[in-house]
């Protein structure tokens, strides 16, 4: 079952654009938790925008953040990922080699789909936890890859998708500007992320974020408010 937003006066303009393809309906029946999910590329804008919302006191869910943690040292998923890629990836002190194990996947293939078919799902059940524990109104779940990786399921975890859109020199310039990365290695990462086009077209809202930060911030406060609209609607939903 899916419930209309009453008030389809969202109270966003036209530059903080809502995808109107997209109704303003949720589906009530995934959970009665509005769950945002939050993706974009790489250096995109996600953190920034995930740190304003939680200012407004949402909890983030964050599945780099998680991606980390789940990878922690002596961790059942890094011997995982030891036994299938082999002994390098870990360095001397027993922590993963995150450096060599990203020069080596974002160069072969295969090499990354065995590193994400151990990681994804670690991601998703942590992810879970975090949802189940979470208390504030609504949630935002910021994923690179939610809607990439379907079958790591977080997007099956969120009733609306949030893409923070940007151009792909803006995204070179800030990702190799915050990580001192070379131009080379962003681009491999972006090369296994989906383009502009199709990541907007999975979109229920999107933020451009080609200009400053209160240019981001004035277009995530009408979404916040819609959001907490919605979140209500849901709660009292009947089934
Ligand atoms: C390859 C790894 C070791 C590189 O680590 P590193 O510290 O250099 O980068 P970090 O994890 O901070 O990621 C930086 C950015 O790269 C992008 N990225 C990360 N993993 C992937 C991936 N599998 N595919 C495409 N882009 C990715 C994201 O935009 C992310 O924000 C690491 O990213 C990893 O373990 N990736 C697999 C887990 C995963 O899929 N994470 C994404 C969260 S859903
Ligand atoms: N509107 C903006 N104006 C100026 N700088 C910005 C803006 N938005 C983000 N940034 C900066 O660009 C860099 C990338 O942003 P951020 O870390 O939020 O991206 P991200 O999508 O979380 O990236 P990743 O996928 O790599 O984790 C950061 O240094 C951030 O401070």
């Amino acid at each position: 079952m899916s419930i209309n937003n009453a008030s389809t006066d969202s109270g966003l303009d036209s530059q903080s654009a809502l995808n109107n393809n997209r109704p303003q309906t949720i589906n009530t029946s995934k959970s009665k938790r509005l769950v945002v999910g939050l993706t974009g590329g790489i250096g995109s804008g996600k953190s920034a925008a995930s740190d304003w919302f939680a200012e407004q006191g949402i909890d983030i869910i964050d599945a780099d953040v998680i991606a980390h943690t789940v990878v922690a040292k002596g961790s059942p998923t890094l011997r995982k990922i030891q036994k299938k890629l082999g002994d390098w990836v870990v360095d001397a002190e027993g922590h993963m080699d995150r450096a060599a194990v990203r020069t080596h996947v974002f160069a072969n293939p295969a090499a990354l789909i065995k590193l994400e078919e151990i990681t994804h799902p670690a991601i998703r059940e942590a992810a879970k936890s975090q949802l189940k524990a979470s208390t504030s109104p609504y949630v935002i779940l910021s994923a690179p890859l939610l809607i990439e990786a379907a079958e790591a399921g977080l997007a099956n975890l969120c009733q609306r998708i949030l893409v923070i859109d940007v151009s792909e020199d803006t995204q070179l310039a800030r990702a190799s500007l915050r990580d001192e990365q070379s131009m080379i290695k962003i681009k491999a990462i972006m090369a296994n992320q989906l383009d502009r086009e199709e990541r907007n077209r999975h979109a229920d809202d999107i933020v451009v974020n080609n200009a400053d930060l209160a240019a981001l911030y004035q277009q995530l406060e009408p979404l916040h408010q819609n959001y907490l609209t919605l979140a209500q609607q849901l709660k009292y939903a009947v089934d």
